[in-house]
């Protein structure tokens, strides 16, 4: 399994996890290339993998581990079977709903150890970063979502996720009420006068670290600019 990034100046790339967010695979191994080295890991979210398939995880593993983002929510048995199917790519880290329920993240994990030590980071996705509380009330949940994802990383991890999904905003919750150990993968995340676009609980890189983040994912700052590769610099250098 993928170790966590650890403290100092090398920490700052090997924290930050670029989303390949485009339909192209080849302009994702461009972009592949030119932040391997300035990252710890690559994501290959939806949009890549619904266009490019199994090919697109193998050609932008070739650069860096694999986060593949594809935020399995089915029944148990699906769930399993879909996990199954992808542990031949050998990811790094591979993401599922929390609102699947226990049954479905035990089910997850059970065909996850089937990949011995090598089997990827189960990250438990809480609430979207993209969702504010009216959001939330929209779908029937009248707590903040603090409360949610606190509700909902707490069955997660003991259901055998071996990490979260959460944004910035909630982090330090998290390490406060589940400790060291959990992985906390955290989007949402922008530098100084970036666009918030369409993610409402947002901080900065540096604000994410510092509450409990072990990885950050930033897309559209740094593949977005000019050069992406010094954007991801740029935010390394600030974690520094
Ligand atoms: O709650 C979540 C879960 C996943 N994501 C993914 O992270 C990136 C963020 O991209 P930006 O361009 O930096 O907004 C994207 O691939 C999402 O699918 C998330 O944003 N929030």
């Amino acid at each position: 399994m993928i170790g966590k990034p650890q403290g100092g100046n090398a920490g700052g790339a090997a924290r930050i996890i670029p989303a390949l967010d485009t339909g192209d695979l080849a302009r994702a191994e461009a972009l592949a290339a030119a932040l391997a080295g300035r990252c710890g890991v690559l994501k290959v979210g939806l949009e890549l993998f619904c266009a490019a398939g199994a090919p697109a995880v193998a050609a932008i593993a070739r650069h860096a581990p694999v986060f593949l983002d594809v935020k399995l929510h089915d029944i148990p048995n699906t769930v399993a079977g879909a996990l199954r199917s992808l542990l031949p790519l050998r990811p790094a880290m591979v993401t599922l709903h929390a609102g699947g329920g226990p049954a479905m993240i035990a089910a997850a994990r059970e065909q996850a150890e089937t990949a011995g030590a090598d089997r990827p980071l189960l990250l438990a996705v809480t609430v979207l970063t993209s969702m504010d509380a009216a959001a939330l009330a929209a779908t029937g949940i009248a707590d903040a979502p603090a409360q949610q994802v606190l509700r909902l990383a707490r069955m997660a991890i003991t259901a055998g996720a071996d990490g979260l999904v959460c944004s910035p905003h909630e982090a330090a919750l998290l390490r406060a009420e589940l400790g060291p150990g959990p992985a906390l993968v955290v989007p949402g995340v922008r530098p100084a006068g970036s666009a918030a676009g369409d993610q409402a609980r947002v901080a900065t890189p540096a604000e994410a670290v510092a509450a409990g983040a072990d990885w950050i994912v930033v897309g559209r700052p740094i593949t977005g600019a000019p050069d992406p590769a010094a954007a991801a610099a740029a935010i390394a250098a600030g974690l520094g």
